[in-house]
């Protein structure tokens, strides 16, 4: 498989390479020069495979070139071994209509360790008897640090810098970051900062010659491809188990940097049937205006109680908006570009009408959030988390007969106590795998949102590439 950039002049990679690079050097982001297939015997005969199986079947394709299929598979039984459920990606039914898939039984309790978990594996192969020294740069809302961190503490070969916006995340989700100690794990909490400074900083730096140059830069955001393709596994997983091929189904994704439903889009593009994929985003609703308007405009991120989804520059939709564009990658750079100036742009009518059959967004806002969380307590006995509520919402409005529908529950509640408290009158307890997290000592340094500082960290504590 090659691997091609939005931006259509940095060079084509494989899958090897496009693993271990972040950013396209023209700015861009990497997705395959094609859409494999799946036909819908070969999803038939994903039925009743474990996890572990159905993985290796849709990755493969991705993959190819570079990993054997026992290679992929010893990978996976590595990275889904650490999940505390046999099913790694268990469904609940909730009604007759709706479905929970629980993404957080991994080891940080939230849907980015499907992802990270492998990924950590993969850099780990791929950097064996080189001697390259990674230096990850990475910007989190709060999972993906965690997970990352997880995944690459104490990994020979890969220095980790994750920015965070200080005060922004919630306690567990900083204690999950801050209290590993491994010398290869920096935590910076930016100050007076947002999940989108902290994004803009780590493009940035790709996109900085004098900087980028001096390092063997990398991704653990989904910027980086492998961040996704692990993620398509679990709807062709969910999907097969209430009856695709023959029967479509929905998905609800709470959304922010637009990567968990990318992997959607890209299941429904390799011929699952989906039915709908619903786009459900809290207050920070710049996806929700874009697909239903047309308006992809920035405006200011207001913190809330799904503080993972306070996006409102989401990377991922410039995968989309080439894919829905005809992959012209001159004519998409020219209207990133212009986004990037005016941080405003209009889709075309290509884009917004090609998005339509199987894109539906919906804005839930914190009442809304809390009615979620109450009807799946109260009349389900599940306890869900803020970022699942607002999907759980959006899908509970969503009129599409008799199709399930299914949510998809991105991080256990634990992690978001007080939110869950508040709406519940529960607090729910945290998973005795992290049960001593307030016990530990922390780490970590404050820094301004500026990019000579951050950098300047950087640079002292990064191994120059040779
Ligand atoms: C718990 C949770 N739910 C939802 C999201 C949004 O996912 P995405 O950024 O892939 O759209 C995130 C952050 O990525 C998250 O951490
Ligand atoms: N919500 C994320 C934000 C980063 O998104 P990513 O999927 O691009 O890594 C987080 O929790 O950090």
């Amino acid at each position: 498989m090659r691997y091609i950039s939005t931006r259509g002049t940095a060079p084509v990679l494989d899958f090897k390479a496009v693993t271990l690079t972040g950013l396209a050097s023209d700015g861009g982001l990497y997705l395959p020069e094609s859409w494999p297939t799946l036909s819908p015997e070969q999803i038939a005969a994903l039925r009743g495979l474990s996890y572990l199986d159905t993985a290796v079947e849709v990755m493969l394709p991705f993959v190819e070139g570079t990993l054997s299929r026992d290679e992929l598979k010893e990978l996976c039984e590595q990275a889904y071994g650490r999940f505390s459920h046999a099913a790694v990606t268990p469904l609940v039914q909730l009604d007759g209509t709706h479905w929970l898939l629980e993404l957080f039984h991994g080891p940080t309790l939230a849907f980015k360790d499907v992802a990270l978990q492998l990924l950590g594996l993969l850099f780990e192969r791929f950097l064996t008897g080189s001697d390259k020294q990674l230096t990850v740069v990475g910007a989190t809302s709060g999972d993906t640090g965690s997970a990352a961190i997880d995944a690459l503490a104490g990994r020979a070969g890969v220095d980790v810098f994750m920015l965070h916006p200080k005060g922004r995340v919630s306690d567990v989700q900083r204690r999950q970051m801050t209290t590993v100690l491994a010398p290869n794990i920096h935590n910076i909490a930016l100050e007076d900062a947002s999940f989108d400074d902290c994004q803009a900083l780590v493009k940035a730096m790709f996109n900085s010659p004098d900087f980028s140059g001096k390092f063997a830069l990398s991704a653990v955001n989904s910027i980086n491809w492998a961040r996704l393709m692990a993620q398509i596994v679990y709807y062709f997983y969910a999907a097969v188990r209430l009856g695709a091929p023959e029967r479509p189904v929905a998905f609800s994704v709470p959304t922010g940097n637009f990567g968990d439903v990318f992997a959607g889009y890209v299941a429904a593009k390799m011929g699952l049937p989906v039915a709908k994929l619903i786009v459900a985003t809290n207050v920070n609703d710049i996806l929700h205006r874009a697909l239903s308007q047309g308006d992809y405009s920035q405006g200011t991120v207001v913190p809330t109680p799904s503080p993972s989804m306070d996006i409102q520059v989401s990377s991922n939709f410039e995968r989309l908006l080439f894919d829905l564009g005809g992959r012209d990658g001159r004519a998409l750079a020219a209207q990133m570009q212009g986004f990037e100036t005016t941080k405003a742009m209009r889709l075309t009518n290509a884009q917004l009408s090609g998005a339509a059959p199987l894109l539906h967004s919906e804005r839930i806002d914190l009442d809304d959030m809390a009615l979620a969380m109450r009807w799946a307590s109260d009349g389900c006995g599940q306890v869900i988390d803020p970022h699942t509520a607002i999907a759980l919402s959006a899908a509970r409005r969503a009129d599409l007969g008799d199709v399930p529908i299914v949510t998809l529950a991105t991080a256990h509640p634990a992690k978001f106590r007080d939110a869950v408290e508040r709406a519940t009158g529960a607090r729910p307890t945290v998973p005795a795998r992290i049960g001593d997290l307030f016990d530990r000592e922390e780490r970590y340094a404050s820094l301004p949102g500026s990019f000579e500082a951050v950098t300047a960290y950087i640079a002292e504590r990064a191994v120059p590439s040779a």
